[in-house]
């Protein structure tokens, strides 16, 4: 039986909007995002060893190396050195979520792998820089709530968020893997204006993700998942996460979703009926 403490959640991540500004000197794209977390995801559960090793299980475990370039085992050998620790960890991976989905999968389990670790290895090493160097979106996931994100994503403002967390989600991918640097290569260079301020719903439902169009271009599948998704009865809000191609919808109840969710289990790849965190 594994406890609380050596079990941590790895919520997917969604951006409810994402617009690109520009592309900086260094050849990335400053963006301003609204990052919400689902209820559901990855699980990392740990238990101790003298060295360090990840076991992957689960739906989307086959072709995922469970080696050192895996972000979990970045964590670990980050935390482990930022402790200036030498104790092992035995760490297993439930890998429910599609890999290279824009629902930053890799980034929600490093963020978990410094959350279980600091626990398990009684640490208070500051995680956030730890964080920042693993990834735009890992600051993000390692606070797991509705924060707005800025330039690469990282620097990250609180949004209070009450009244959106429960809402019915459905997570949908058709099937392909996105890779981001390709999808923002395809952008066109527009700016199309900032994101707005205020009630997160409102900002999302005003807002966009510049990133859908230039995925589209790439993989046109996407465009017609986002059409049947804006069909749904009692979508409120249905667009593309990050770089694609999971696309979500938000409804106004539970009992759409459910309806929603039934039909995309037979006409799509991969779907996830959950709630906003
Ligand atoms: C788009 C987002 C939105 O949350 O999520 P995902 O689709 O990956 O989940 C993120 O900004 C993903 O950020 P990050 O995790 O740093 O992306 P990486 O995989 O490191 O980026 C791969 C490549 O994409 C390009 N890239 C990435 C981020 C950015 N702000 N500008 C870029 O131009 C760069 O060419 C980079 O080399
Ligand atoms: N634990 C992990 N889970 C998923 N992908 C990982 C992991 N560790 C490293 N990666 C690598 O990170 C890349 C991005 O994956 P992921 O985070 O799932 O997608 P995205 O950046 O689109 O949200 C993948 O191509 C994969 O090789």
């Amino acid at each position: 039986m594994v406890s609380h403490a050596q079990c941590e959640p790895a919520p997917a991540k969604i951006n409810l909007a994402l617009h690109v500004r520009e592309r900086m000197v260094d050849g990335y794209h400053r963006i301003e995002t609204l990052f919400a977390f689902a209820r559901d995801g990855d699980r990392l559960t740990v238990g101790p060893a003298d060295g360090l090793s990840l076991d992957i299980e689960g739906p989307f475990a086959k072709g995922l190396s469970a080696g050192p370039d895996n972000l979990v085992f970045r964590a670990a050998e980050a935390l482990r050195q930022a402790a200036g620790l030498r104790t092992g960890a035995a760490l297993t991976l439930e890998k429910n979520l599609p890999v290279a989905a824009g629902i930053g999968g890799g980034s929600a389990d490093a963020a978990a792998a410094l959350r279980l670790l600091a626990r398990f290895w009684d640490t208070d090493a500051p995680l956030e820089p730890i964080a920042r160097a693993l990834g735009a979106d890992v600051p993000a996931c390692l606070v797991g709530r509705t924060v707005r994100g800025e330039g690469r994503g990282e620097a990250l403002t609180p949004v209070a968020a009450a009244e959106l967390s429960g809402r019915p989600l459905l997570l949908v991918n058709p099937g392909v893997a996105m890779l981001t640097g390709p999808v923002f290569a395809a952008w066109d260079g527009v700016d199309r204006g900032p994101l707005s301020s205020g009630d997160p719903l409102e900002v999302a439902r005003a807002g966009r993700n510049d990133l859908e169009a230039p995925a589209i271009r790439l993989c046109p599948v996407i465009g017609e998942l986002l059409v049947w998704l804006r069909a749904q009865q009692g979508a409120v809000l249905a667009r593309m996460s990050g770089s694609g191609a999971t696309c979500f919808a938000l409804f106004d109840s539970a009992e759409h979703c459910a309806r929603a969710a039934e039909q995309a289990r037979r006409s799509w790849s991969w779907s996830l009926e959950t709630a906003l965190a």
